[in-house]
C-alpha cells in the first residue's frame, strides 16, 4: 500500500542537506536503539552526496554505532572500480572515509572491471542474491526492510537508474536491474526496481535546486509511475519528499507545506 508523500520545505540547498543529515542520524541512532542495527540505503547525485557531505561534518554524527550499520545502494553507474563517477566512490569521498563504517556492511554494487565483468544483468542479479541473503523472515520477501531508502530526484523525475519509459520502470518482479541506454551518462547502470524500493521503511526523496521544481511539482501532481518514477517511489510506513525553496517553487498550492523551515 501507498503511503502519502509528505513535504518539508527548507530555505535553500545547505540548510536541507544539513536537516535531512540530522534527520539520519536520529533514525539510524533510534533503529539501532531498537532492532540492534540499522539499514540504509544511499543516492548518488548532487543532493544524496550533499546530504552525506553535511552528515561527515555534523558533530552528532558520532552518535551512530557505525559498526552496527548496513549501507546499500539505490543505483550505481556501471563503471570500473574507483571511477569518479561511481556514485560508491562519491560516497566514500563525502563520508564513509573519515567514518567508522564496516566494510562487511558497505554493500557497494558490483563494477564493471568485478567478477562479472562487463555483463551488467549478472551483476544486477548477483546484488539481487546479496539483499535476498540479507533479508529475514521478518522481511516482507527478498529485501531487509531498509529503516531509510534515500533517493536523488533527476530533472527528469528519475529516481535512482528508473528512468521514464525504460524497462527498469516496469519491472514488477526483480528487485535489481541492468538499465542499458540510460538518458543520463553513464548509459549501463545497476538500480533497484520499485517493488525493492517499496519495501523500505521510509523512502525520503531529495530534490534541491530550480532544475528539480519541474520534476518535484510533475511527480507530485498525479503523475504516473512510467512517466515520472519519482511517482512511484514510496515507503510502506512513510514517504518524506526533503525540498528546497527552488524545487519547490512550482507546486501547487495545494500541496506547499503550511511553515517549514
Ligand atoms: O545519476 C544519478 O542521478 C540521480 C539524481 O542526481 P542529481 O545530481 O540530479 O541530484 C541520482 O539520484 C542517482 O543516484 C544517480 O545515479
Amino acid at each position: 500500500m501507498s503511503t502519502a508523500p509528505q513535504l518539508v520545505v527548507h530555505r535553500d540547498k545547505q540548510l536541507m542537506a544539513q536537516a535531512a543529515a540530522a534527520r539520519l542520524i536520529t533514525k539510524i541512532v533510534d533503529a539501532q536503539a531498537s532492532r540492534g542495527s540499522a539499514s540504509v540505503v544511499l543516492t548518488g547525485g548532487r543532493n544524496g552526496n550533499g546530504l552525506l557531505a553535511a552528515l561527515a561534518a555534523a558533530p552528532a554524527r558520532d552518535a551512530i554505532d557505525w559498526s552496527r550499520l548496513d549501507l546499500w545502494w539505490g543505483d550505481e553507474r556501471f563503471l570500473p572500480e574507483g571511477d569518479p563517477e561511481r556514485n560508491v566512490t562519491q560516497a566514500r569521498e563525502a563520508l564513509l572515509d573519515s567514518v567508522p563504517v564496516d566494510p562487511k556492511r558497505v554493500h557497494a554494487m558490483p563494477a564493471s572491471d568485478g567478477p562479472h565483468g562487463t555483463d551488467v544483468d549478472a551483476a544486477a542479479a548477483a546484488y539481487a542474491e546479496e539483499l535476498a541473503r540479507a533479508a529475514g523472515p521478518e522481511n516482507h520477501g527478498p529485501v531487509p526492510t531498509f529503516d531509510v531508502l534515500m533517493l536523488g530526484v533527476g530533472p527528469d523525475t528519475h529516481v535512482a537508474s528508473l528512468f521514464p519509459e525504460l524497462p527498469a520502470v516496469r519491472e514488477t518482479d526483480r528487485t535489481v536491474v541492468g538499465v542499458h541506454g540510460a538518458p543520463k551518462p553513464p548509459p549501463t547502470r545497476v538500480t533497484l526496481t520499485l517493488p525493492a524500493i517499496r519495501a523500505a521503511r521510509e523512502v525520503w526523496l531529495l530534490a534541491a535546486g530550480e532544475d528539480k521544481a519541474q520534476a518535484a511539482a510533475i511527480a507530485l501532481s498525479g503523475a504516473g509511475e512510467i512517466q515520472a518514477p519519482a511517482a512511484g517511489a514510496y515507503g510502506r510506513s512513510r514517504t518524506l519528499w526533503l525540498l528546497d525553496g527552488a524545487a519547490a517553487s512550482q507546486l501547487p498550492r495545494s500541496l506547499y507545506p503550511p511553515a517549514s523551515a
